[in-house]
């Protein structure tokens, strides 16, 4: 019957064209922790757990839309998901005035970092600057202090730049030129080459990061005296993909040429070792239940993936986020004879409780360790590969909290030298 319900909204990026439709995976995902997490008799005892879903297209706009269905249809939410940016930042900017915690498992705008925008939010998907503190400890291991940027001129690039430019400040690291581009990088690749940029951090979505390699391919800006870094979350043959269709005018060697050697870094979003978490499954026990569920609707075997695989795990964990934050706020409650069902959109107090509970809830989930930081940014580690012969391999992980670098030393360089961050001038005495 409704009475033990817990409810809450989902909305998840499905259908549309622009950005992300990472719902595609993600909304199975987060049905199955619901699953999952109703199971746990030891949680949220004599509740169970509703998520009420719905398909916001990564558009801020229907995304607020189906938000206020959520808020104004029966029965009362007491939490929402959301994914995508645009979408977060809209919703978790609203639900405010409705005292609801926003948890967003798809959303990696550095802007929403920001409590005093956003005091309800958190956030199981890392925020692009995590990237950051990665670059800058693998610039200070092989002794890069003069790098050049080249973005896209798009909001979640240049906020990353800026919390970049801050921690090349704090490192001593020099940002020789900082170039961008809308969408056809030529002008900016030929003043790069002009300011003899030889470390070159790369901000663009994978389509623009096309048009760079090719563009670096024409000016030679690659090879043994150049090392670039770009975005890990690119698909693995990003540089062969698309190029008639999207008039790349270099053939698939000159891009593998150009592409030889970067250096990529993203987020952890698999858990990396094999064991147990909380759900009693290891990531890769996930990844076969997901690969079950998805297969009835997308051809698994043949790598057919749907948009948001690769952030499946975030959302899978932000279902047992809510459940652990449910669970410790009705333990609360209960010392002021209250329930969750007391909630509604005016209770300042409750909805304190759930930013509380929210706020301390840390477990190993298929995703890795989940933890919050006071601004509500997952905290999460990073992994470095470089490209060579065409393939990515892993050089390490780092983890900016303890600031420990795991390197396995497998790192190749064109003549078996580490690159210059500039043009050595030799004194001829
Ligand atoms: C790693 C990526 C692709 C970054 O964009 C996120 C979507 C968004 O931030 O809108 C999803 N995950």
């Amino acid at each position: 019957n409704g009475s033990n319900q817990l409810h809450i909204g989902g909305i998840f990026p499905i259908a549309g064209k622009g950005g992300w439709q990472g719902g595609q995976a993600c909304m199975p995902a987060a049905y199955l922790a619901l699953e999952d997490v109703n199971k746990r008799k030891d949680l949220l005892p004599g509740f169970e757990l509703t998520l009420h879903n719905n398909d916001s297209e990564c558009e801020p706009g229907l995304g607020a839309s189906v938000m206020y269905d959520l808020l104004y249809h029966k029965p009362q939410k007491l939490m929402l998901l959301a994914g995508c940016s645009t979408v977060c930042t809209t919703v978790a900017e609203a639900a405010k005035m409705w005292n609801l915690v926003v948890l967003c498992y798809g959303a990696s705008s550095p802007a929403l970092s920001d409590r005093s925008r956003f005091p309800t939010l958190f956030r199981t998907h890392p925020s692009a600057t995590v990237h950051n503190p990665t670059r800058i400890k693998l610039m200070q291991k092989f002794g890069w202090s003069k790098i050049a940027i080249l973005q896209q001129a798009e909001e979640v690039f240049i906020s990353t730049v800026e919390d970049l430019e801050n921690r090349c400040k704090e490192a001593g690291i020099e940002i020789v030129t900082r170039q961008s581009f809308l969408s056809d990088p030529t002008d900016a690749v030929r003043n790069l080459r002009r300011q003899d940029a030889r470390i070159i951090v790369g901000l663009f979505y994978v389509v623009a990061a096309r048009r760079v390699l090719c563009e670096m391919y024409k000016q030679q800006l690659y090879g043994r005296s150049y090392v670039s870094f770009f975005i890990g979350w690119y698909e693995d043959n990003w540089f062969e993909q698309n190029l008639q269709s999207e008039n790349i005018s270099c053939t698939r060697d000159e891009m593998r040429r150009a592409a030889e050697g970067h250096l990529t870094t993203e987020a952890i979003m698999w858990n990396q070792n094999n064991e147990k978490t909380v759900s009693g499954m290891s990531s890769e026990d996930f990844r076969i239940r997901l690969n079950k569920v998805l297969s009835k609707t997308y051809d698994i075997e043949n790598q057919r993936y749907p948009e948001g695989y690769q952030e499946a795990p975030l959302a899978y964990d932000a279902v047992w986020s809510v459940a652990f934050a449910f669970n410790k706020t009705m333990e609360r409650l209960k010392t002021k004879k209250k329930s969750l069902k007391d909630f509604t959109y005016t209770d300042k107090d409750i909805a304190d409780e759930i930013y509380a509970a929210m706020n301390s809830t840390q477990f190993l989930g298929v995703s890795g360790w989940v933890a919050f930081s006071s601004q509500g940014d997952r905290i999460a580690l990073t992994q470095i590969e470089q490209m060579v012969n065409g393939t990515y391999y892993k050089l390490g992980y780092y983890d900016t909290l303890a600031d420990n670098l795991t390197w396995f030393n497998k790192e190749q360089w064109i003549g078996g030298k580490v690159p210059q961050d500039r043009t050595i001038v030799r004194r001829v005495l």
